[in-house]
């Protein structure tokens, strides 16, 4: 579903490259946690699957598409394809919820029946439901992720790339978004999560790729955040 073959990206700017020589590959239905320390290189890998970055040597493929060769104008068939969420959640701060839900759909040029069909059921898979004329301003941290998770998956995306979904949240509300996210998972969606949170790593027991200044130091089927014993 997602493979990385030799990818190096050095940045125009840096000395080091931010991924050095990295492989690895991810099947259907994975969970995937990225960890390594503040700069080794978890945000850039996830940029390079969306394509909003190119690797400087190396291959990305997401599904079929050849990522790093893909023409311009096909970049915004990947991306729809791609769910993210990210730790300060991005809701649009003028709309309510369901109309941030509804958004993902329209610039994907669904239906206004699919729309009205498919709003309802996002916000009933992330427990939302009641809560869609709430404006993001009027939700918790939890709420406002929820939202966002449900704006991700609305498209029915191959993969949720998660950059630091818990870092804005609470150790309690960070298990409720980690139990969503497992339970999205367990349905059938591949999740890749980069994440600084030992506690969510441990406690879940899923594959743990690990980064080390750009190089990949680690990956264990069933891991932890600190080194495999
Ligand atoms: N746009 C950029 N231009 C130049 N260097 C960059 C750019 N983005 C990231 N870097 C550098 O690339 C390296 C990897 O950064 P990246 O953001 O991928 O790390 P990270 O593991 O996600 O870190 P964090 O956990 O702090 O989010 C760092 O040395 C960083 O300074």
């Amino acid at each position: 579903m997602l493979r990385l073959e030799n990818v190096t990206k050095l940045y125009p700017t840096s000395v080091r490259p931010a991924l050095d020589d990295v492989s690895m590959d991810v099947d259907r239905g994975e969970f995937v946690f990225l960890i390594g320390p503040s700069g080794s290189g978890k945000s850039t890998l996830l940029r390079l699957l969306l394509r909003e970055e190119a690797p400087s040597s190396g291959n990305v493929f997401v599904a079929n598409w050849n990522v790093a060769r893909l023409a311009n104008r096909k970049v915004p068939k990947l991306r729809q394809r791609m769910g993210c969420v990210f730790q300060d959640f991005r809701l649009l701060g003028n709309r309510t919820v369901a109309e941030n839900i509804a958004f993902a759909l329209e610039v994907t040029g669904k239906s206004e029946h699919t729309i009205r069909t498919v709003v309802p059921e996002m916000l009933e898979l992330v427990g939302l439901d009641g809560k869609s004329e709430r404006m993001p301003a009027e939700l918790s941290g939890g709420e406002a992720q929820r939202v966002a998770i449900a704006r991700a998956l609305a498209n029915r995306p191959l993969v949720l790339l998660a950059d630091e979904p818990t870092g804005n949240l609470d150790p309690e509300t960070s298990d409720d978004i980690m139990l969503l996210l497992d339970r999205i998972n367990r349905a059938g969606t591949t999740v890749v999560m980069a994440t600084h949170d030992r506690q969510i790593v441990d406690a879940m027991r899923r594959r743990v790729v690990e980064l080390h200044l750009g190089k990949l130091a680690r990956d264990d089927a069933r891991g932890v955040y600190g080194a495999s014993r």
